[in-house]
């Protein structure tokens, strides 16, 4: 037999056949012995043929339940599931994929029947179902919490089974060219020393990973297998070594990612502020802020990661992380769970440092705040001197933006709020509140009542209850108007197209009665004696064009007395006549 031809078709011989070609040296033929089923390593051939046996048809198995769950497997169609068990069938036993599963299931074992076959080559179309594989791991990647250890994961196994493959064929082919007959094949097995199938597997496994690393360093190649045999290996290397670098460097890239959607990009605020010359106290405050938000975990960016998925989805989500601390927050206890799930979306995470001002007294109130998590003092313009301190599920800074009547300071803060350890707070904005409270004034009442508790102790609250009244009163009697005046303009503007529709029925009327007219001057002239009659005519004509009017469908003439006034004309016109 060619050579080629027996390496190619895996034919395997005894250990103990190696030897006297490795004694004849240039010997070409080999005799062909009794065939090996599995592996290119004889010993565990030799010991372990039941447990191959039973793996091979364990997966066979696991194979044909596969089919069955694919045969089960719901489709969608215009969007609905659809689980009708015949439709199911007949869309599987139609598909192509039926036809692979098929294929790739023969019983091409029975080959192993006929003496010369004994190769598990035989078993290859089990390959087919390689897609299979790749479907299941996608899932999982998508499933798991962990997707960037699952890749690198993936890979290493996949680069171990090209491994071992390759030690395999490594194997095999320096048992064709003959153990030990130059450096490059395995060392002579006769040697104690590499007699057992352990050191044989390791040394192979070692000798492959050599290459396909690209490490490099293996003996000098001296015949052509071993030329071919190493050319095709380190073309294989360099695809290997290419998608190893690109799985890590993408699996970083997307960790880095992860940690700018997460957090505020260190680096770059780090290079703004030794561009600008920042001093060292304010460049210690920041990095000390970051480390806090990377130690504890803290996100500040939820909302943007939020942003990718669909409204409902990210009310969810909101709604679960952020109501444990909403439902502390006294003046949305008792509220309707519509306004928290309006609320939660708006609330923006900030993170203060110890001893920072979340505001001072003075400033224009933008926002006000929810404590989530820390303590924080209202504190005298000296910073120490606390008049209050607040915590979780308190919140501050509503008084500036809420316009409570009488309040002095108007949108001014009316106090210093400062960080006394690392706090957690929710900001939320002015316009965003203000929003959300116009549907809700049980809480906006609510706000303001506790607004003005805290300007009366202040002395900040002018205390004309009866003005307050007054502007109350006012400030209903304008929402009325207001809303008065929207109904007085739609009404109005349906007046005008009444009108218009009117007149441009009047116009024809007019027009009509004109042509008619003109045909009874004549008649008119011939005398006294036919008055009478030209009358009931004329009567009875200007009663036609009233019928005529009356049968007109209500829908043209509108909601307006068209009609009535078109009546009056008529009456006119009949006056003048007579
Ligand atoms: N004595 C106080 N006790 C609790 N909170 C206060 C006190 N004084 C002021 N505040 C809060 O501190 C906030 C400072 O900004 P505002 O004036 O917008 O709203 C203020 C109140 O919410």
């Amino acid at each position: 037999m060619n050579r080629w031809t027996k390496l190619v078709s895996l034919h395997r011989t005894q250990k103990d056949e190696v030897q006297p070609e490795k004694a004849g040296g240039g010997k070409e033929e080999k005799t062909e012995q009794k065939t090996k089923v599995k592996v290119c390593f004889y010993e565990v051939d030799q010991k372990f043929q039941a447990i191959w046996y039973t793996l091979d048809y364990i997966s066979d198995l696991v194979y044909v339940a596969d089919i069955f769950i694919k045969v089960r497997t719901g489709f969608l169609e215009q969007g609905s599931l659809v689980r009708d068990m015949s439709r199911l069938k007949n869309r599987y036993l139609h598909s192509s994929q039926f036809f692979w599963d098929v294929l790739s299931q023969l019983p091409t074992d029975l080959l192993y029947l006929i003496d010369t076959v004994k190769t598990p080559v035989v078993r290859i179309n089990r390959f087919l179902r390689s897609p299979r594989l790749s479907e299941t791991l996608d899932r999982m990647e998508t499933r798991t919490a962990y997707p960037n250890v699952f890749r690198i994961s993936k890979l290493m196994i996949l680069i171990f089974i090209l491994i071992h493959w390759n030690a395999c064929l490594y194997f095999a082919l320096s048992k064709y060219i003959g153990f030990g007959s130059d450096d490059w094949v395995y060392p002579d097995p006769t040697d104690n020393e590499y007699n057992s199938t352990r050191r044989q597997y390791f040394y192979s496994f070692w000798f492959s990973t050599l290459i396909l690393s690209t490490v490099g360093d293996t003996p000098q190649p001296t015949c052509e297998e071993e030329f071919l045999f190493m050319i095709a290996d380190l073309l294989i290397a360099v695809l290997v070594f290419a998608s190893v670098v690109g799985s890590v460097g993408s699996v970083i890239m997307n960790l880095q990612d992860r940690d700018n959607v997460f957090f505020p990009n260190h680096e770059l605020v780090k290079s703004y502020l030794r561009s600008r010359r920042i001093s060292k106290a304010l460049h210690n405050r920041v990095n000390t802020w970051y480390q806090h938000l990377y130690i504890n975990k803290k996100i500040t960016r939820e909302n943007e990661i939020l942003l990718q998925l669909p409204v409902t989805l990210q009310t969810a989500i909101a709604v679960s992380v952020h109501l444990p601390t909403l439902s502390k927050v006294t003046i949305f206890q008792n509220c309707e769970s519509s306004l928290l799930e309006e609320l939660v979306l708006k609330l923006t995470p900030q993170v203060y440092n110890p001893g920072e001002y979340v505001c001072r007294k003075g400033d224009v109130g933008h926002e006000m705040y929810i404590i989530k998590e820390g303590k924080l003092a209202v504190v005298a313009d000296d910073g120490v001197t606390q008049f209050a301190v607040l915590g979780e599920g308190n919140f501050f800074g509503e008084i500036s933006i809420l316009n409570i009547k009488g309040n002095k300071s108007g949108n001014r803060r009316t106090a210093n709020i400062r960080s006394i350890g690392y706090s957690d707070l929710f900001s939320l904005s002015k316009e965003d509140l203000t929003d959300t409270l116009c549907e809700f004034p049980a809480a906006k009442r609510l706000l303001e009542e506790k607004g003005r508790q805290i300007l009366t102790k202040m002395g900040m609250l002018e205390t004309s209850d009866e003005g307050e009244e007054d502007t109350e009163k006012i400030e209903d009697k304008l929402v009325r108007i207001e809303s008065s005046l929207e109904t007085l303009q739609t009404k109005l503007a349906r007046l005008m197209v009444e009108l218009e529709s009117s007149v441009y029925k009047m116009m024809i009327r007019v027009e009509q009665l004109e042509m008619q007219t003109d045909g009874w001057e004549g008649i008119v002239a011939e005398g006294a004696g036919s008055e009478t009659d030209d009358e009931a005519e004329i009567e009875r004509k200007i009663g036609d064009g009233e019928g005529e009017q009356e049968e007109e469908p209500q829908g043209e003439r509108g909601e307006g007395d068209g009609g009535e006034e078109d009546k009056d004309d008529s009456k006119e016109i009949k006056q003048k006549l007579e």
